[in-house]
């Protein structure tokens, strides 16, 4: 049996668009250099987490399938939080996971930022933003940006971040039904890795691209028919290295009514593009809450 004692805590854990995705090199690592517009959506997974302080194991009551509770990003995430302070305290960590994985929405980075912020705040431990991306970038490329918590252009392999405020639309987010793994389209020959770099952050996004896209179009037709479905609807564009689809509206009802027409088993949502993470607010909210014995 568990013995927890100390109260769950719910935080939020949002998805991430790729507004745009360029790609304009190549570092000597084999990682590629992006420039890329990140916003995030009104819509994730949901983290609660309890505190322990009578043993420092890192307990995952949730596992998600396929994914070994070992090589779970939260956990992972928890594990590198403890060996860099020396805390000596525990965690239980439970997941209503809702992402769908492998999509290019970011899910496995969220969960390890919304860990990493959260366990600094229950634990005490004051680390920076800019501490915590650092550990973070070590996890995953995209983890910076869900630390950093505001929609953001940015460079490098996804680190160096510039505030950017894209209008806020709303988004039908569809999945063709195909899983593609992000190192697979990056290891491609065929991918562009030449786009000249942009000359100010100050961007149309119309004019940008998503450089993956015609590569997955070319080896996956479920993308590719999807694709050709939703652009006769809305301005339609992949995400990361895919496989969702984003389709933009002005208002939540057109993007539900599109939804209401898709194809029969397409799996989708609607959601808002928002330029302020909405796990930041909940933190401030907890942080308020926390008994300062705890
Ligand atoms: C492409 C993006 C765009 O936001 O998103 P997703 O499609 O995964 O959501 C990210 O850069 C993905 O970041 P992330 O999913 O954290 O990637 P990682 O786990 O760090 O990398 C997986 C593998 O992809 C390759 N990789 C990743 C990022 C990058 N800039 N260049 C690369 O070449 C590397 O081979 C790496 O081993
Ligand atoms: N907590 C987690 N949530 C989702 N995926 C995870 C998690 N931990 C590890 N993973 C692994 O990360 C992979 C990429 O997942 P995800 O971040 O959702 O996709 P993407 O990088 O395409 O946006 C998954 O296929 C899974 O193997």
């Amino acid at each position: 049996m568990n013995n927890i004692s100390q109260p769950f805590y719910t935080f939020p854990s949002p998805a991430k668009l790729n507004l745009f995705l360029h790609i304009v090199g190549r570092r000597e690592d084999g990682y590629h250099e992006l420039e890329t517009l990140f916003q995030f959506l009104d819509y994730g997974d949901l983290i609660e987490i309890s505190t322990t302080t009578s043993s420092n194991e890192i307990n995952l009551l949730t596992p998600i399938a396929g994914v070994s509770n070992h090589d779970n990003l939260m956990v992972k995430a928890a594990i590198l939080l403890q060996n860099y302070t020396n805390c000596s305290a525990g965690a239980y960590l439970k997941i209503k996971k809702i992402l769908p994985m492998g999509g290019g929405l970011g899910g496995g980075s969220s969960n390890a930022a919304t860990v990493l912020l959260a366990l600094n705040v229950l634990w005490k431990l004051n680390l920076s933003i800019q501490t915590l991306s650092k550990l973070g970038l070590s996890l995953g490329a995209d983890v910076p940006i869900f630390i950093n918590g505001y929609a953001a252009l940015a460079r490098g392999v996804g680190e160096q971040l510039s505030a950017v405020y894209p209008k806020e639309y709303w988004y039908l987010v569809t999945k063709p039904d195909v899983h593609i793994s992000t190192a697979t389209i990056f290891n491609d020959k065929n991918l562009p890795r030449n786009s000249p770099r942009l000359t100010s952050n100050d961007v149309e996004i119309e004019s940008c691209r998503n450089d993956c896209e015609t590569l997955v179009i070319n080896r996956y037709p479920e993308v590719a028919k999807l694709l050709t479905w939703l652009v006769e609807y809305a301005p339609s564009r992949m995400t990361g290295t895919g496989a969702c689809i984003f389709s933009r509206f002005t208002t939540r009802k057109e993007a539900l009514l599109i939804q209401s027409k898709l194809p029969q088993g397409i799996e989708s949502f609607v959601a808002q593009g928002i330029n302020q993470s909405n796990l930041h607010s909940t933190l401030a909210e907890i942080a308020l809450t926390i008994p300062p014995n705890n």
